[in-house]
């Protein structure tokens, strides 16, 4: 450890920097703003995807959709320990970089409708060959973008020396402006290009650029951070931290196990039955963890209503108009809210809100910020399910006919006027119609048409679904709630988990951090598919009042933790095993630490001077 660190300080000495910033990072920000771009690009037109390519009815394709990300917030684990104990991060980002650019082409591949298109009507002949791509490319995405999550945070951290702590910070919330960057750009582009028409054969909306846009942006991503490769510090492997912490547990509880007998004497926690074979600092520091571990139960719901703005919120949407008179909204547009939010929020809430709180004498801790942000989310709901009834409403008296024998035609985004062409042979006629927002309509073609006249009169049209009325824009308060919660619950927690967190273990608390949103999303899941309710508004306030729920029990969990300095534990750990240790120690060692000590004080000594300058 000594002569990394040694070696660390030399390299970072050596780098070239900008400003204070090492080179290196640039490389890791664009490439977080292009992956992020990918994923949530996708991510935007994916429920539709489901529900207009692949013909899913809502729920299979909620299901699918929280399915997917459960899966990406499940393998971050994965990714931590490939990194931790195996490959180390700069080569796991690489690896599993390049499998989730090949997802993204295989989701992009799965949605060209020409391909299995062999009758030419526009529609896929087997749909079982574009499931099952577009399931491969799911997994594969997953797969990669949950493995790498861990990494990429925690390697832009590395790049940084222990004299560079503002820097690290500043990295930091450049780093999370870039995720909302990318997600927000991108939540623009992708349901733009979802809404074209593409196709060989037959003109189809073109969910294979929605898609494409996003896997050319990883391979971007890959080569931007390829390129950097020269100039990045690569910490080796730290070991399996995460398989140490499962072996110290277990043997803590087997141990405990076979001294259950009365006669030997009680410890005060139990896993200090694990002292008997392991370090006392380790013990301490998962004492730590498990507190923490233990407070992240409830959280899963927070992230089972947030993540509903990519399916539910978004199929509610298309049941919404969409004109705001100079630009027509997509439904899967809508999401472009949150990100658009976050990067105003945060800075009102880091540089007014929460001095404000602070100067009327409230002690607004972060475990009282995320109770708040439980409950603006359970808010949104509430929003989210008034919005539903007024929808329902406005459809209520609709007639539904079985469109089956006629033409049918989904006008699916907002078109004053299409025209439609009638082909047989060499004849052809055409007639045009004015469409509403979301509406359905079969038109009857009679048999004794002949074409070549004036179609225009002779096609008489019903009107199945009408245009919605109810417009997009009253989905914004339920944005507002949620994206508020966010920034409170989110951005606290994670600030919150890393504070908390022993030195060697903040990776394993982002995992932590990580699976209650894998949870979350399997809750969704669960809960629908248990509840079953008819109406989608009694669903949102289910879910509402279950939040509400878990927010009073999280409420009661925080007033009893206690926050705590994990370094100052550490090192005092540390002291005691260095008093016990003061006769082992040779010529070697003591030389190391002079020699390291001598570097930091020189690196310190440099950041001092800059400083001044500065000043
Ligand atoms: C775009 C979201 N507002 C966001 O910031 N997401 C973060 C955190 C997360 O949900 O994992 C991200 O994508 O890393």
């Amino acid at each position: 450890q000594l002569k990394d660190r040694l070696y660390k300080c030399h390299f970072i000495k050596q780098s070239k920097e900008v400003c204070g910033y090492p080179l290196s990072i640039f490389f890791i920000v664009v490439n977080e703003f292009c992956e992020r771009f990918s994923y949530y690009g996708m991510r935007a037109v994916l429920v539709l995807y489901f529900k207009y390519f692949l013909r899913w009815d809502d729920d299979l394709a909620t299901s699918i959709y929280h399915t997917f990300v459960a899966l990406c917030y499940l393998t971050p684990i994965l990714g931590a320990i490939v990194a931790d104990s195996w490959l180390g991060k700069f080569k796991t980002i690489i690896y599993l970089s390049i499998v989730y650019a090949i997802g993204q082409v295989a989701m992009a591949v799965s949605a060209i409708h020409d391909i299995t298109d062999t009758d030419r009507d526009g529609t896929p002949n087997n749909m079982t060959f574009h499931v099952v791509l577009s399931m491969v490319g799911l997994f594969l995405i997953a797969l990669g973008t949950g493995g790498i999550k861990p990494c990429v945070a925690a390697f832009g951290g590395d790049q940084f020396g222990d004299h560079q702590e503002r820097q690290r910070r500043t990295f930091f919330s450049v780093f999370y402006l870039c995720i909302n960057g990318g997600s927000l750009l991108s939540t623009i582009i992708t349901p733009i290009l979802r809404a074209q028409n593409c196709g060989i054969y037959s003109k189809q909306k073109c969910y294979s650029l929605a898609f494409g846009v996003p896997a050319a942006l990883m391979v971007v991503a890959l080569v931007v951070f390829i390129v950097g490769s020269g100039m990045y510090y690569k910490a080796k492997p730290e070991g399996n931290i995460m398989g140490d912490v499962c072996k110290c547990i277990g043997f803590a509880i087997s141990n405990r196990y076979k001294h259950r007998s009365k006669q030997y004497p009680s410890r005060e926690h139990w896993m200090d039955w694990a002292e008997d074979k392991y370090d006392k600092l380790l013990i301490a520091q998962i004492k730590m963890v498990l507190k923490v571990l233990f407070l992240y139960i409830p959280l899963p719901m927070f992230w089972t209503l947030f993540d509903q703005k990519g399916s539910r919120w978004t199929l509610q949407a298309t049941t919404m108009d969409g004109n705001f008179g100079a630009i027509v909204i997509q439904p899967d547009q809508m999401q472009t809210v949150n990100p658009i939010l976050i990067l105003t929020l945060v800075p009102i809430m880091d540089s007014v809100i929460y001095p404000l709180i602070k100067k009327c004498g409230l002690n607004f801790t972060p475990l009282k910020r995320m109770t708040v942000g439980m409950f603006l989310a359970a808010l949104a709901f509430v929003c989210a399910a008034v919005v539903q009834i007024e929808i329902d409403v406005s459809r209520k008296h609709l007639t539904y006919f079985n469109l089956t024998q006629f033409l049918k035609i989904f006008p699916f985004l907002i078109i004053i006027r299409a025209t439609f062409f009638l082909q047989s042979g060499q004849l052809s006629c055409a007639f045009s119609r004015d469409f509403g927002f979301g509406s359905s309509y079969t038109f009857f073609i009679p048999s004794t048409l002949s074409l070549g006249s004036n179609c225009q009169e002779s096609i008489t049209g019903a009107e199945d679904i009408k245009p919605n009325s109810v417009h997009m824009a009253l989905q914004v308060p339920q944005y507002f709630f949620i994206t508020a919660g966010e920034v409170m619950f989110s951005v606290t927690g994670l600030e919150f988990s890393y504070s908390q967190a022993p030195s060697n273990m903040k990776a394993v608390l982002q995992a932590g951090w990580l699976l209650t949103v894998a949870i979350g999303n399997f809750i969704v899941l669960i809960v629908a598919e248990v509840a079953k309710l008819p109406k989608q508004w009694t669903e949102y306030v289910l879910f509402a009042s279950l939040l509400l729920c878990v927010c009073i029990i999280f409420s009661i969990m925080a007033y009893f933790y206690t926050y705590i300095d994990p370094t100052e534990i550490e090192a005092k750990f540390r002291r005691n095993v260095g008093d016990d240790d003061d006769d082992k120690n040779d010529k070697q060692r003591k030389l190391e630490m002079e020699m390291m000590k001598r570097d930091l004080d020189r690196s310190d000594d440099e950041h001092y001077k800059g400083k001044q300058t500065k000043m």
